[in-house]
């Protein structure tokens, strides 16, 4: 009786430490390290909004009202959309300036809508010294893994070493061939609706299915026929991680959504076994010649393990697949989605376009791929719209060591979320007309459209860490819009409603029915 009793309050005394180092651990994450992290920052003379625990900010961003109050999307088209898609930064950054501290659940972040700060702050830190948000690497795991957006130091060295090759212009001009077929095939059901009395036509959806199709085929050479198994589970992915109801940085909040969680977990298995069988169906049957997608190319050029060599391990490569997929084709869907908005409301600019594609590309049925690059306009076009509708509207980054921005120290650990809507938007470095849609402004200046501030315009992010598909999306939309102008002409629908908003992407919340006419 004395031994059990005794090892009873043993056991509950175990359990009491147990779980005081439990709470302790809790206490310290959720609170002393963040409240720590906000103080460093606050010395530095950083404000914000205030929080509450554990939400930080996120109750008044659910919550807060549009500016604009267009969330139920507007007859009358605005290009004036920081308001609309960040109503809580807009009205923050009115009362604490372009840079200042807000916080998501229990995790502080310094919001940055400021070039010439985030010029300081970057200019000496290298891609291998970034970091990106913990709780944004918790969060996006089952998408990105720990491919090439996600990785960081020597390991972020080792995978931009390996990649950037397989983006070279001879390997893009051959990728440029896998995105006609799927792009035609679009636009003939295009003409059966048409010719059916259906000339409305939600070109979102469609462009968005397509690009998803082209990046499959780009990325791991899949058909839609024989990848389509892939390709609707990393959509259901993505579909199940962001069409719920997402606390970011708020402890435990991956419980409050149980079911949501399990299911892109197993997603994510059945993905990466797909993935993995495919690589592996490649090392079996691999005769000496390299298919031209990017799996085939980082097959080839360095040596996945178990194979010859060791530069990059099968899993890693599953990791890449998906990153490809995930940061590739819903961004260049949009891209392509948006321009198709504000070519129909400036039908000149679709004369245009359609003029240069003429002259440079001729009437022939073929591309000729080398010729892409001489479509001047459509550049100039392209550019315009990733600056007043950027598919990625912010960047991200998590500082690695202590960071000097002149008399201030940023310190290591600091996340920061930088506003790229705001910043394209900013009539300070854009000028008066920068709301309206010129793609003129890019003629003389093509790299930065006129802006006053190198660091103004940031499509595809800043410094080493770059976006490295940004040449592949070139040549896809380059290709894309080449042969949807040629045949068809776009006019606004009645029925759109304009509501930018943000889903991981900038998108446009009701989709974009455009009136689509055969020429
Ligand atoms: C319109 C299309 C696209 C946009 C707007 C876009 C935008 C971006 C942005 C903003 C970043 C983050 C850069 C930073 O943090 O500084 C990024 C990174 C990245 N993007 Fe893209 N992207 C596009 C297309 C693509 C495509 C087609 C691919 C691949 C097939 C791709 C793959 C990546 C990868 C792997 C990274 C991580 C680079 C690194 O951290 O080293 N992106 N992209």
């Amino acid at each position: 009786m004395g031994f059990f009793i005794l090892s009873l309050a043993f056991f509950s005394l175990a359990m009491v430490i147990f779980l005081l180092f439990l709470f302790s651990r809790l206490l310290f994450s959720c609170w002393v390290r963040p409240i720590r992290a906000y103080r460093k920052l606050n010395k530095n003379g950083f404000e914000g909004p205030t929080p509450s625990f554990p939400l930080g900010n996120i109750g008044e961003m659910k919550n807060g009202k549009n500016i604009n109050d267009s969330s139920l999307g507007s007859s009358v088209v605005s290009h004036d959309i920081h308001a609309t898609v960040f109503p809580y930064f807009a009205r923050w950054q009115e009362i604490h300036g372009k840079v200042f501290i807000y916080w998501l659940g229990t995790e502080p972040f310094l919001y940055i809508a400021d070039p010439e700060f985030l010029k300081n702050m970057s200019s000496g830190v290298l891609g291998k010294s970034w970091g990106k948000p913990i709780v944004f690497k918790q969060d996006r795991e089952p998408m990105f893994g720990r491919g090439l957006v996600m990785v960081e130091g020597d390991d972020w060295v080792r995978h931009r070493h390996v990649i950037t090759p397989a983006f070279s212009p001879a390997n893009l001009k051959a990728m440029a061939s896998l995105m006609v077929e799927p792009t035609i095939k679009m636009l003939d059901k295009w003409a059966t609706l048409i010719n059916s009395g259906k000339p409305e036509i939600d070109v979102e959806r469609e462009i968005t299915t397509t690009a998803g199709e082209i990046i499959a085929r780009t990325s791991f050479g899949l058909s839609y026929q024989n990848g389509s198994k892939v390709f609707e589970k990393l959509r259901a992915m993505q579909i199940t991680l962001f069409n719920s109801n997402r606390y970011v940085g708020v402890p435990f909040s991956k419980w409050m959504c149980p079911k949501k969680n399990l299911e892109a977990k197993k997603l994510g298995k059945e993905i990466d076994h797909l993935l993995l069988s495919i690589i592996d169906t490649r090392k079996k049957t691999w005769d000496g010649s390299t298919q031209k997608d990017l799996l085939g190319l980082l097959m080839e050029g360095n040596h996945v393990e178990g194979w010859v060599g060791k530069s990059i391990t099968a899993r890693e490569l599953v990791d890449e697949c998906k990153t490809f997929f995930f940061g590739g084709h819903e961004t260049t869907a949009l891209a392509i989605t948006w321009t198709l908005l504000l070519l129909a409301m400036h039908p000149p600019w679709q004369n245009q376009l359609r003029e240069e594609i003429r002259e440079v590309i001729g009437d022939e049925d073929q591309i000729d791929f080398s010729r892409l690059a001489s479509l001047k306009k459509m550049g100039w076009v392209m550019n315009e719209v990733l600056r007043l509708y950027s598919p990625a509207p912010n960047a991200q980054r998590q500082a690695r060591e202590d960071i000097k921005v002149g008399d201030l120290i940023i310190p290591n650990g600091t996340n920061m979320w930088i506003d790229v809507v705001a910043m394209h938007h900013d009539p300070a470095i854009w000028g008066d007309n920068v709301n309206e849609f010129r793609p003129e402004r890019f003629k003389d200046d093509h790299l930065y459209g006129g802006c006053k501030h190198k660091m103004g315009f940031l499509p595809f992010g800043f410094g080493g860490r770059m976006c490295v598909g940004r040449n592949l999306t070139m040549m896809e939309y380059k290709v894309v819009l080449t042969l949807m102008l040629t045949r068809f002409s776009f006019s606004l629908s009645p029925n759109y409603r304009h509501s930018p908003s943000i889903l991981l992407s900038l998108r446009p919340r009701y989709g974009l029915p455009l009136i689509v006419q055969p020429l």
